[in-house]
């Protein structure tokens, strides 16, 4: 009765989603643009042939690049992945009357996509210089072999599977076997919670579920399981929805030395995988000549039978080329069935594993165990094609991540994307599962608060990975945006809405594209690797405007929509949640499982960021932004844009005193430039800095001061008159600074405006050029920084070999070896100082016993979004007045 109401009901809605699927490609098909289609990622529009090659076994290969002059050559956002059916078409169209082959997709970069096709491209005639669209088909193969699937499982009486089948339907209980208690694991690394999910499995006798939450070690387990099983001689036909998924557990089978053989088309398998591959085993056979010899007498009779005039004989011919052939089919199926037979371990996709391939070779009993990794990524109507060649099933996977996509909201409602894995938890509860609950791959910080939303807190994070930090990896620096595993970015009342479109799939903001780009670039300016970062939205729209914007200058950078990262891992994640608005709609941010699998991603470091406001309406991503803003560093998107206001003042305020400065040096009367009393340090320190520039002596002097700059030529320096700073010891010691700082700077404030005037006088006059005393008033309290740029003021450029950029405006001080670099060669791992740096972090950890994690405000002071960005700024500037200088006609020097 289960039975049958199962079967029934899921073949309804099947079709019903079959007929979803359908309608959706029609209704693009007539009536959506093909750019709208392209948006929504079932179409590449206006492609080129790269390259035409022929794959393996005689497999034509396309591969299909977006135009290179168009300047950026990358794929728009898509939902293209290999196995994919895909038909290709001129320009014209993605209309039948226009296809030019069907194909499968068997590689996709974000730079090109790969097609073999069905037809050979000789015959196609394809014009190099031509330019092509590519479109996504719905292919009704799975659903053919599902159905057929689920109607042998409603007739299924007596064969392997009948005790499986009557667990899985509830007509009997799950069983146990008794196993050696010594059991001698392969893999002596495992962890505890492995050693019992193997056991576990071992000792089931139908049924057992690996419950592998992210980062757990699922595959590293599902390893050992198939292994210890083959250990006991049991055959193994194993299974998972991806290529890729497949793939990997056969690469890790065959490298623990298990018989392993992998079914499918082999243009759709990894290179390193394809060895393994049935083709790839058949062509290496023994009864591989005698197939071919058979082949050629088949050519052989063919040919004589066209000069044979005697009708007699033609018959006789035809009579030995159908034996031929009919020998030609057995010996290919003996050696099919034989290959088969020798492998341990079977590895196919879950529709793979189907009657209509290899496997007919196969009696139906061959099999012992079906093993179905990810599980709940899956329909169980896809499963039961593998799991009726077995008598016992391993189920892994983790049904918290996201479920089987479905197009029809019907059929999801109903239960369509209720997968196997669930279903069992739901009605055996946790008798048949074991969970994995040492992850090994978050820090600590970002795993509590998946572990607390969705895996009843029982995560722990193991130590090699509960304290890493992006600052911890090899050429890293350590800044605040390193040293911090949880970052928010909020955007809430920073006016960054969303853009008005009604689409729910495509919403993009371009307001947090502006903040995922900053903080990329403070990412990748402290060394850490553009391939390492992740950027994720939940929105295509927002993905293509995040690539349009990020793609060119970091081509590794990978973005993408969360579904298409689901069983990754990326050091860092960049994660923009895009929606904002009054309203506080979040559209299908609502599904907890893909902000789940968002946030999991992320091994170091999390940076989310989001409207606060809108996003905060539902109660589970409220619970994330609690848990950044109770663990993590908080900072408002105004810091950003407030960052790049300042650079700008900054700018402005240095043309003009440079200018100032350039009339006084032009007048020959004057002596003695003042600057008014209302100048604060940080516009000092520009009179410095234009100073040191045009060469000039400059001086600060100040009245009740103890100390003051003097600053001239490299001569003239007797040496700082102040002691210099020791090296800070660590980043705490600079912050408390600054904070002491910031204090006395309101003081000194008040104290300058009735005291100090600032001056800059001529100091003396020569031919060539006039020189100056610039005097800037100063106490005993001078900026910090000024004083550090004072010390290092000799210094003009880079202090790494061979550079030549200037650093007099935007140099970062080394702490280690007191020298200043250019943007691209202060970090300590770059120049040289890469040991002190590790060894002083070192340091630092083990006296704090914690890693340092930030004090949760912004560093102004060495923010190097800042710097880089007012470094671009005044170079060219500063050229644009050079340039100025020189064409204006120069007035006579006097005396
Ligand atoms: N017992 C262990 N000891 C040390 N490292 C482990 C252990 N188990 C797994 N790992 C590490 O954890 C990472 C993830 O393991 P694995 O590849 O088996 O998991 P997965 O199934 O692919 O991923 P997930 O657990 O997210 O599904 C790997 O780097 C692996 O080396
Ligand atoms: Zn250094
Ligand atoms: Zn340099």
């Amino acid at each position: 009765m289960e039975v049958e109401c199962f079967v029934s009901k899921t073949l309804e809605l099947l079709q019903e989603e079959r007929e979803a699927e359908i309608e959706e490609t029609k209704l693009w098909q007539e009536n959506v643009s093909l750019k709208d289609l392209q948006s929504k990622g079932v179409c590449l529009l206006k492609l080129q042939i790269g390259s035409q090659s022929t794959g393996l076994y005689g497999r034509s290969l396309l591969l299909l690049e977006p135009r290179k002059h168009m300047g950026v050559s990358v794929l728009p956002s898509n939902n293209f992945g290999p196995g994919d059916i895909v038909g290709l078409y001129d320009l014209d169209g993605c209309k039948p009357s226009s296809q030019l082959c069907t194909g499968v997709v068997t590689r996709i970069s974000q730079s090109a996509v790969t097609v073999a096709c069905e037809d050979s491209p000789d015959g196609l005639n394809l014009d190099t210089d031509a330019l092509y669209n590519l479109m996504k088909l719905a292919n009704d193969v799975t659903y053919k072999r599902m159905k057929k699937a689920l109607n042998t499982l409603n007739g299924y009486s007596s064969g392997p599977a009948a005790d499986l089948i009557s667990v899985l339907f509830g007509y009997s209980e799950p069983g146990s076997i008794s196993q050696p208690n010594d059991l001698s694991f392969l893999n002596t690394g495992l962890d505890e919670s492995q050693r019992q999910a193997v056991s576990f499995a071992l000792s089931q006798r139908e049924v057992a579920v690996i419950h592998g939450p992210p980062g757990t070690g699922k595959t590293t387990t599902v390893v050992e399981i198939i292994l210890q099983a083959v250990k006991q001689g049991q055959k193994v036909l194993c299974c998972a929805g991806s290529n890729v998924a497949v793939d990997n557990l056969v690469e890790r089978l065959a490298k623990a030395k298990a018989k392993v053989l992998r079914l499918g088309h082999p243009a759709r398998l990894l290179e390193s995988i394809q060895k393994h591959s049935l083709d790839a085993v058949l062509a290496h056979s023994d009864n591989t000549n005698i197939i071919a010899d058979i082949r050629k007498d088949i050519d052989k009779a063919f040919m004589g039978m066209k000069k044979m005039n005697d009708k007699r004989d033609r018959i006789h011919l035809k009579r030995e080329v159908g034996e031929l052939r009919k020998e030609l089919r057995t010996r290919e199926a003996t050696a099919i069935a034989e290959v088969l037979k020798r492998a341990d371990v079977v590895l196919a996709t879950n529709t793979g594993a189907n009657d209509g391939g290899p496997l007919k070779n196969l009696p139906v009993d061959h099999f012992d165990w079906v093993v179905i990794d990810e599980c709940a990524q899956a329909l169980e109507s896809s499963c039961w094609i593998a799991l009726l060649r077995g008598r016992k099933c391993i189920l892994a996977g983790d049904y918290k991540q996201l479920p089987p996509t479905i197009k029809s909201h019907t059929a999801a409602s109903k239960g369509l994307s209720v997968s196997l894995m669930e279903r069992l938890i739901q009605k055996y509860g946790d008798s048949v599962v074991r969970m994995l609950t040492v992850q090994y791959r978050m820090n600590i910080n970002i795993m509590t608060w998946a572990s607390e939303q969705m895996y009843q807190g029982q995560l722990t994070a193991h130590s090699s990975v509960e304290k890493h930090l992006l600052k911890d990896l090899p050429g890293v620096a350590s800044v605040e945006e390193t040293s911090t595993p949880l970052l928010l970015i909020d955007t809430a009342g920073c006016g960054l809405s969303e853009m008005e479109v009604t689409d729910e799939q495509s919403k993009g903001n371009q307001g947090e594209v502006d903040i995922v780009e900053l903080h990329i670039k403070a990412l990748t300016e402290a060394g850490v690797k553009p391939k390492d970062i992740a950027v994720i939205a939940p929105y295509n729209l927002q993905v293509d405007l995040l690539r349009q914007r990020l793609s060119a200058r970091h081509p590794d950078l990978e973005i993408k929509s969360v579904d298409g990262f689901q069983g990754r891992e990326k050091e860092a994640v960049v994660l923009t949640l895009v929606r904002s608005n009054r309203k506080g709609e979040i559209g299908f941010l609502a599904e907890d499982r893909r902000i789940n699998v968002a946030v999991t991603r992320a091994r170091r470091h999390l940076a989310l960021v989001c409207d606060t406001q809108t996003v905060q309406t539902h109660g589970f991503l409220k619970t994330l932004i609690d848990h950044m803003t109770q663990h993590g560093d908080v900072r408002t998107a105004f810091e950003y844009l407030q960052v790049e206001e300042e650079q700008r003042l900054t700018q402005i305020k240095y043309l003009e005193i440079k200018g100032q400065v350039e009339w006084f040096l032009q007048d020959p009367d004057q002596t003695e430039l003042r600057f008014p009393s209302s100048l604060n340090s940080h516009d000092r320190l520009l009179v410095h800095q234009v100073a040191e520039e045009l060469g000039l002596n400059h001086e600060s002097q100040g009245e009740g001061k103890d100390r003051c700059i003097t600053a001239g030529e490299e001569e003239d320096v007797t040496g700082p008159p102040v002691e210099q700073p020791a090296a800070p010891a660590d980043l705490k010691t600079l912050h408390l600074e600054r904070m002491r700082r910031e204090q006395e700077k309101r003081e000194q404030k008040k104290r300058e405006q009735e005291k100090h005037l600032d001056t800059v006088r001529t100091a003396g006059q020569t031919q060539t050029a006039k020189k100056a005393k610039i005097a800037a008033a100063a106490t005993a309290d001078v900026d910090f920084d000024t004083l550090i740029d004072a010390v290092v003021k000799a210094e003009r450029v880079c202090s790494f070999v061979k550079c030549k950029t200037l650093v007099i405006h935007l140099g970062q001080l080394c702490l280690f070896c007191n020298r200043q670099y250019c943007l691209g060669h202060h970090i300590p791992e770059v120049h040289g100082c890469g040991d002190q740096a590790k060894a002083n972090a070192r340091m630092r950890i083990s006296k704090e016993g914690v890693l340092y994690a930030g004090s949760g405000h912004k560093d102004k002071s060495v923010d190097p979004n800042k710097k880089a960005y007012l470094h671009r700024k005044l170079d060219s500037k500063l050229k644009d007045m050079e340039k100025q200088r020189k064409t204006k006609p120069k007035e006579s020097d006097n005396n």
